[in-house]
């Protein structure tokens, strides 16, 4: 990848900097020549419709998507590089757990590939069991669990090894109000303690207000990078979903003037 450094940052450095981002697949252009930043330890929410893609540019992000071009930087090194393994923790859409094993021997195996010491392991599982409240299922077999229970075990094996960036797609689908709360009051928390930095999408605009950033995604490419509330501000919206809709409504107005 290109090593372009225009943009002279004063902050910390980004935890992930995006810099004409594009994927094609299918020989389609799913990503769109994408630029932007993450900064390190805040929650930032990616939001767009069904298929813009999300999934595309998280996938880019942790390193398994082929047919990158452009610059993407996460923590510092090239995505994909393998000193990123164990410092991004990624959770995708469909559980990815065994289902003969319980939960907390699915813990057990992720943090031995992970290389999580023998004489740690036992105390880490136990922690990111407890992390997403599943302590009193820890020995249930996974395939025995409910879909939102599944979710959580795939969000322990993220958490296993204290990552340095979490990225997550659609963590919180189908899931009941209490526990779609819960989450989130736990990324604060991940990002609170330990300094981390989590990249969520959802396709539910009214989960915009839980991140602490926004990007805003429609066809592959980047609609706004804000805060919710400056990102109301600016299109004098009272939610995030009526500024994304009026955000919609200028790029169309803008495709369909004649050059
Ligand atoms: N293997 C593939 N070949 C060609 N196009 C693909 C392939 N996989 C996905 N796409 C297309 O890439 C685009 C982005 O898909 P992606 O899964 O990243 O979207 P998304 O925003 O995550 O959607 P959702 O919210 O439904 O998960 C879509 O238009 C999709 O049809």
């Amino acid at each position: 990848m290109a090593n372009n450094d225009e943009r002279v940052s004063d902050g910390p450095q980004p935890a992930i900097r995006a810099d004409g981002l594009r994927v094609v697949r299918g020989g389609r252009t799913v990503l769109d020549g994408l630029t932007f930043d993450v900064a390190p330890g805040t929650v930032t929410g990616l939001l767009g419709p069904s298929g813009c893609g999300k999934s595309t540019l998280m996938r880019a992000i942790v390193g398994t998507q082929a047919h990158v071009t452009g610059r993407l930087d996460v923590l510092g090194s090239p995505a994909g590089s393998p000193s990123l393994r164990a410092r991004v923790g990624y959770v995708t859409q469909a559980p990815s757990v065994y289902l003969d094993l319980t939960a907390r021997q699915n813990l057990d195996y992720f943090a031995a590939v992970l290389g999580i010491h023998r004489r740690d392991r036992a105390d880490q599982v136990a922690q990111a069991l407890s992390d997403v409240d599943l302590t009193s299922h820890a020995d249930a077999l996974a395939g025995n669990l409910s879909g939102g229970q599944l979710g959580r075990v795939s969000l322990a094996v993220a958490l296993l090894g204290a990552p340095d960036l979490l990225v997550l797609d659609e963590p919180t689908v189908g899931l009941d109000p209490v526990l779609r709360r819960d989450l989130w009051d736990l990324f604060h928390l991940i990002a609170a303690e330990r300094g981390a930095t989590l990249l969520i999408s959802s396709h539910v605009m009214d989960e915009a207000d839980r991140c602490q950033r926004l990007l805003l995604m429609r066809s592959g490419q980047l609609l706004a990078d804000d805060t919710p509330d400056d990102l109301r501000a600016l299109t004098d919206s009272g939610a995030v979903e009526d500024a994304f809709l009026h955000l919609v409504d200028l790029a169309r107005a803008q495709e369909e003037t004649p050059a």
